[in-house]
């Protein structure tokens, strides 16, 4: 910290989630490196189309075709791929032709479409990065392209460490933020400021096994403490849940008498 502020890093990556749903991206090649690429893209809900002559798809981007989860073009890259009709918003090459990745390069940036060229750093307007996955939880490890294989390593040791059920807590997080805002649903700044104050200070009270545990019940009951300011213990509002009404009174037998 200087002067309190924290320190410029210069010579990192702008990291950001790209809301690419529903968009639509160009995939060219369709060997291994496309078919990792694919998988990201279909994960973020976009429209893949994906251009290679078909004797370059791997079993992978195959499937992905014979599913119908991303449309194929059977040639290679041409320039009307990226006409302004086309609406791409994105394109990713995976080429083994690094002559024809240069051009596609240049003819991307005359057309202001943000692309990846696997394989060329300096014609990249963003680099993938490796992510673990769980549920709604997206962590991405970048080391700026010093070390992809590293990247995955560090990955993997981060997934790792999380508490199992991270994912599913993160789920129950955010039902309970559309709750909040069904029962307190002023949009002033003032409830705004106070609605996230409350927010935060659950998010910071209660842990991942309590968010996991907490039934549809536990979260009506947790928002009602809203209006008091005040943030209940799990314990305190558990007894008003109805899973616990049913093992108090569950007497261990099974049947209609
Ligand atoms: C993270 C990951 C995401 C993904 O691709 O989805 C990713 N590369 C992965 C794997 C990987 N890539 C390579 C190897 C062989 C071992 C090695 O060389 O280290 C392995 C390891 C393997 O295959 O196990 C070869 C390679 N990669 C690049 C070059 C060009 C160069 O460096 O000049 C060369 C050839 C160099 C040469 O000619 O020798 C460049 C890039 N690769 C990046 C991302 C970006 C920087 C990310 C960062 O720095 O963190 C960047 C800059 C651009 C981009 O591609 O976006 C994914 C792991 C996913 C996972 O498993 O979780
Ligand atoms: N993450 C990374 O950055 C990373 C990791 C490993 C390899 N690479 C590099 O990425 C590139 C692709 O790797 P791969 O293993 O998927 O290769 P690959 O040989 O399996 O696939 C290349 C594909 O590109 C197709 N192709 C070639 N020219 C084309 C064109 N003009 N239009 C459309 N399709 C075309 C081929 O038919 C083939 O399907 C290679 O240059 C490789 O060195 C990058």
């Amino acid at each position: 910290m200087v002067a309190g502020f924290p320190e410029v890093q210069g010579g990192g990556s702008l990291i950001l989630a790209w809301q690419i749903k529903n968009k639509n991206v160009l995939v060219i090649g369709g060997g291994e490196v496309a078919a990792g690429r694919i998988l990201n893209l279909l994960n973020a809900d976009a429209n893949v189309t994906v251009v290679c002559p078909k004797e370059g798809l791997n079993d992978e981007v195959k499937y992905r075709v014979k599913q119908g989860q991303i449309k194929h073009l059977d040639r290679i890259f041409l320039p009307i791929d990226l006409e302004p009709e086309k609406n791409v918003a994105m394109v990713l090459t995976a080429i083994d032709d690094p002559e024809a990745s240069t051009k596609i390069w240049k003819y991307c940036k005359k057309m202001k479409i943000p692309a990846n060229i696997a394989d060329v750093p300096p014609e990249c307007d963003f680099y993938f990065g490796s992510v673990h996955r769980d549920g709604p939880l997206q962590i991405m490890v970048s080391t700026n392209g010093n070390g992809p294989r590293v990247a995955a390593a560090i990955r993997r040791q981060i997934g790792e460490m999380l508490p199992p059920g991270t994912g599913d807590s993160i789920k129950k997080v955010g039902q309970l933020r559309r709750k909040l805002r069904r029962v307190a649903p002023g949009k002033g700044s003032e409830d705004i400021s106070r609605r996230m104050t409350w927010m935060s200070q659950v998010c910071d009270q209660w842990s991942t096994e309590e968010f996991n545990a907490m039934s549809e019940k536990d979260m009506e009951e947790l928002v009602r403490h809203y209006e008091s300011g005040t943030v209940p213990s799990f314990e305190s509002i558990r007894p008003a849940s109805e899973e616990d009404d049913v093992t108090w009174h569950f007497d261990g037998s099974f049947g209609f008498m």
